[in-house]
């Protein structure tokens, strides 16, 4: 298990990340969201023992993880760290790159290896090609075979994907989480992209200015998101007071996805729409609601200064209360 334990740092005066306290357990995968300059890079640079901590430790089972005061090479052996530049070497070949750091001595399972981790990461076309004449984006997809080929029990991937393309995405996805599972590694990936988390992350902590703000699985996160920043970083949601919604005369504020929200005969909510924008499976219709902007997803384009009344279940609302 890796344990997190009530860290706290800054890189000057400045706090960046203040008070942490976490978990993740061998072979889950948790992901860090939050938004740019939150400290989500900086979370996994002290996972890896890249600077001193502040305040807190920081164990790997029963082995403290210890920054540059007390380690002359950064990064515990058990530990791979891709991060958002690639350290690759330009004048070689893919397939070497992938190699570097595997034996020699078991030439066979040198090879059995490479040629495993470069299906993973779908470059079989490009093993014999060196390094300089690949993409951005391939380059990335070597950097996390090479993260992969000494077997770390933690990895840790910031934005590792980044460079690629969406064509592509999707199914290195798949593979990359599939031989993490399989391998049972650990993993923390930091990332902006909500298709890296739902499917794959076992657990998701949301930070903001360095704190923590909420950690779940991504299904009740997303289901009951507590804050803001949480749904939005699921879907486009509108804010609505309580008695907007029901007979209720409270200002609660509730969040409400624009999926959530459906078109009905008659009901307290009528708004008059303005816009639809098409949005691959549905349209996101803008609506105006109380001299201010809504959103709802509807199946067809809908006409504008046309009035729509809407309704959002009651099991919704009694939730997110
Ligand atoms: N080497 C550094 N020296 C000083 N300040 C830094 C350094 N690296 C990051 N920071 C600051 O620390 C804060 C957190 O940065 P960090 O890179 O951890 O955020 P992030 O959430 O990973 O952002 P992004 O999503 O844009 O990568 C930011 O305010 C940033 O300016």
């Amino acid at each position: 298990m890796l344990q997190v334990k009530n860290i706290s740092f800054g890189y000057h005066k400045t706090t960046v990340l203040e008070n942490i306290s976490f978990t993740v357990n061998q072979g889950d995968v948790l992901a860090v969201v939050g938004e740019s300059g939150s400290g989500k890079s900086t979370l996994l640079k002290l996972l890896y023992g890249a600077y001193d901590l502040e305040k807190g430790q920081l164990f790997w089972k029963d082995k403290e993880i210890l920054g540059p005061k007390f380690n002359l090479i950064t990064g515990p052996d058990y530990m791979k760290f891709l991060t958002q530049e690639f350290d690759l070497m330009p004048a070689t070949t893919v397939e070497k790159n992938i190699g570097e750091f595997l034996s020699n001595f078991y030439l066979k399972e040198k090879k059995r290896r490479t040629d495993e981790l470069i299906k993973v990461v779908e470059l079989e076309d490009f093993a014999k090609t060196k390094v300089r004449f690949l993409s951005g984006g391939q380059k990335q997809r070597v950097a996390l075979a090479k993260a992969l080929a000494n077997q770390p029990e933690i990895l840790l991937l910031d934005e590792p994907f980044s460079h690629i393309d969406n064509f592509r995405k999707r199914s290195l996805r798949r593979n990359l989480f599939a031989h993490l599972k399989e391998n049972n590694i650990t993993a923390i990936v930091a990332t902006h992209d909500q298709e890296d988390v739902l499917p794959y992350a076992d657990n998701m902590m949301v930070i903001h200015e360095g704190k923590k703000v909420e950690m779940d699985t991504p299904q009740r996160l997303f289901k009951n998101p507590k804050n803001k920043l949480t749904a939005s970083f699921f879907a486009e949601f509108n804010e609505f007071k309580l008695s907007e919604l029901t007979d209720s005369n409270t200002n609660d504020i509730i969040l409400v996805y624009t999926h959530e929200l459906k078109l009905t005969e008659n009901s307290k909510l009528k708004a008059v729409v303005k816009k639809s924008y098409f949005k691959v499976n549905h349209f996101l219709i803008e609506a105006e609601f109380n001299e201010r902007n809504i959103y709802f997803e509807h199946d067809t384009k809908l006409d504008k200064n046309e009035n729509v009344y809407l309704e959002i279940q009651e099991s919704i609302i009694n939730k997110r209360l």
